[in-house]
């Protein structure tokens, strides 16, 4: 595998729910042992790697607010459960040998080290995986969003969506079995088409700063490389 990668600096979006494996709950070692053998992969292939982990697999503000409680607290607890996935992503890596860095937006000092872009861009510099927990610090968003919010910050070339699905598809493929999937699609398509697979804000936000983004199945083992070295299944955003 001598060929030289397609991006240098990426920002990969691990769903919070790929985590869980098959448990329907919490985190599944396994997955997560499986998931940083793909960025541990891509690191050997001299790729700098930010991660944004999501937390649906612990807790979604959404799931408060749904049952009359305070979205705002509901969102606290998100971002939180977050940390928990940065942190086990985190020892995942490191059991590879991979040096990892796990930067917080929600100040934590006893477990990790405040989110900063210089810091980010330090760690990136000394070869380390920058794993990015709390999402974006502020309720009434995603780690979607996040994603989109860090890649712009560490000037990642493309922001690599891991999600359930191999792509975007015409509806959603979990409810519509006829949905058709897309090889490419600009941001503006995306928006106007209302596909769901990513919020209106992280895409305006990749949009606004020309970072392309590639949505593929997290499951995949190999996907994440096979996509960095030119190949793949995915569905790619971009506007030029
Ligand atoms: N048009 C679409 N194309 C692909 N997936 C879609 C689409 N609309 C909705 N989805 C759903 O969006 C999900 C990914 O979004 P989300 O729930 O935010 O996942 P994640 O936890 O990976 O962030 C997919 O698992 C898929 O079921
Ligand atoms: O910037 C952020 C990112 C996340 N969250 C909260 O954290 C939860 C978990 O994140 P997300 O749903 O994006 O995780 P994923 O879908 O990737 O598992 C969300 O539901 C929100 O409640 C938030 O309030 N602000």
């Amino acid at each position: 595998m001598s060929q030289k990668p397609t991006y240098q600096r990426v920002l990969l979006k691990a769903s919070g729910e790929a985590l869980m494996g098959e448990q329907g709950f919490g985190i599944d070692v396994a997955v997560a042992d499986r998931i940083a053998a793909d960025i541990a992969e891509a690191h050997t292939m001299g790729v700098e790697v930010g991660v944004v982990v999501g937390g649906g697999n612990i807790f979604r503000g959404v799931a408060v607010a749904s049952k009359g409680g305070d979205r705002v607290t509901g969102d606290h607890m998100g971002m939180l459960a977050t940390v928990i996935n940065a942190l086990a992503l985190a020892t995942s890596l490191r059991k590879l040998g991979v040096a990892t860095e796990v930067l917080s937006a929600i100040a934590m000092p006893e477990i990790c080290q405040s989110f900063s872009q210089r810091a980010a861009l330090h760690h990136l510099e000394k070869g380390r995986v920058v794993i990015f927990a709390g999402g974006t610090g502020n309720p009434f968003f995603t780690t979607d969003s996040a994603a989109a919010l860090r890649a712009a910050e560490m000037g990642a070339q493309a922001i690599f969506k891991g999600t359930q699905v191999d792509g975007i598809y015409s509806d959603d493929p979990k409810t519509n079995p006829q949905a058709e999937r897309y090889e490419t699609l600009t941001h503006d398509e995306v928006l106007e088409k209302g596909l769901a697979v990513m919020d209106v804000a992280a895409v305006a936000l990749a949009r606004e700063n020309a970072i392309p983004i590639i949505v593929f199945s997290i499951h995949e083992k190999g996907g994440f490389t096979a996509i960095l070295n030119g190949a793949g299944r995915a569905t790619v955003v971009n506007d030029s």
